[in-house]
């Protein structure tokens, strides 16, 4: 060949380069936004408002501003680990290994609820209760050792852990010995047994250690098909949360430092779509409101629910880039509009503010 003459390969490559459909550098993407712009796209029982969008994005941005909103706030809260170390990634990977469906169907006072630290805990917070509990009281629940031996850990043993005030236990118990043990055989096979270990394979990526977690464990591979789509549908809510709560402990550094820490999305569990439909950001066609408002239980891998969690998605995407736009050097990411949008949703709750119920799906995922 002359020298004039270009290689048809590499000319190949490049026109596919020029298409966008070539990561030349390699970067890893989990693919959840492209996901949940196209269950967006194809949705008729969740739109969204994008007027009530733009003004919730103005409004998130100042009470963000004034509570000085960051990864800082992490810490603040009083049940989070406050040490800097491989224990506290050790928790952290336990906490959103287990951080799903605590809501109850039953009323306030007699739901599922764990006393410590001489207050009683609910929902999220009962779940990291339980586990400070456990470590006070010598359990170690945060050893993938523990987790695989049947003669200590099994329902009885985690029942104890997570013991509660009330008669109702905690939803899914079954499920979350399932994920402990999943868990514990993975880091025994794959990671010599270390968080830190599966941490590090990413080598500084968080779309590339949301992508581990999603092909290494089952339980965090929270992908589902819709309307007969050959690529399933990545939500990845645990395996998102579990960067984003190490990036937000660590404060971007040691074990949370992510160069690409701002492609991870929203999380989508049952309270962000429920503050957001409040704001009027996402509203559901008049069979899936009906369904939400009543409380009727909805079938986690349904159309509706994955319009529902991925619409969310989309929404506090577009949330982020019109405070972007309105506000270029304001430092946010979806995962700062989310944790601020959940405390915000969780201070309604307590202060008996909800005017519309989160929507009821049973489910490992969230
Ligand atoms: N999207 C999103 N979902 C979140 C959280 C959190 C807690 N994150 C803490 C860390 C930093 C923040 O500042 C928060 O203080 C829990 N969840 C999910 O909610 C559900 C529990 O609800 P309830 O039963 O009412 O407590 C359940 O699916 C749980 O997985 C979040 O931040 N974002």
């Amino acid at each position: 060949m002359s020298d004039d003459e270009a290689d048809p390969e590499l000319l190949a490559l490049l026109r596919q380069h020029l298409q966008g459909k070539l990561n030349i550098n390699d970067e890893p993407e989990t693919g959840v936004l492209e996901g949940a712009e196209y269950v967006y796209d194809n949705s008729i029982d969740v739109a969204l408002d994008m007027r009530a969008t733009k003004n919730a994005a103005a409004l998130i941005h100042s009470q963000m501003q004034e509570k000085e909103y960051s990864t800082g706030t992490w810490s603040e809260h009083e049940l989070h680990p406050k040490s800097k170390d491989e224990t506290t990634v050790a928790f952290i990977f336990v906490m959103d290994l287990l951080n799903f469906s605590f809501w109850s169907l039953r009323p306030e006072e007699d739901r599922f609820a764990v006393e410590y630290r001489d207050r009683r805990w609910t929902g999220y917070w009962s779940l990291v209760a339980s586990l400070q509990r456990a470590l006070d009281e010598g359990i170690p629940i945060l050893d993938p050792h523990y987790w695989q031996d049947e003669e200590e850990c099994n329902v009885e043993s985690l029942r104890h852990v997570f013991r509660s005030c009330t008669d109702e236990e905690i939803p899914l118990l079954e499920s979350r010995l399932s994920c402990l043990r999943e868990a514990g055989q993975v880091l025994y096979e794959k990671y010599s047994c270390s968080v830190t270990n599966l941490i590090s394979s990413a080598r500084g990526s968080a779309a590339r250690l949301v992508n581990t977690l999603a092909t290494d464990f089952l339980c965090f591979r929270d992908e589902h098909h819709f309307d007969g789509r050959r690529k399933p549908v990545r939500l990845l809510k645990r395996a998102q949360i579990f960067v984003a709560d190490l990036w937000a402990c660590f404060n971007g550094e040691s074990w949370g430092e992510f160069y690409d820490i701002d492609k991870i999305t929203m999380f989508a569990d049952y309270r962000v779509p429920q503050i957001l439909a409040t704001l009027g950001c996402i509203g559901y066609s008049p069979p899936l409101q009906a369904l939400v408002s009543s409380g009727s239980m909805i079938e986690s891998g349904s159309r509706s629910e994955l319009q529902l969690r991925a619409c969310s998605i989309w929404c506090v995407e577009l949330i982020r880039r019109e405070i972007k736009r309105e506000h270029p050097d304001a430092k946010v990411n979806a995962i700062l509009i989310d944790f601020f949008l959940y405390d915000t949703m969780k201070q309604l709750e307590e202060q008996g503010k909800e005017t519309m119920p989160h929507h009821r799906t049973r489910s490992i995922w969230y």
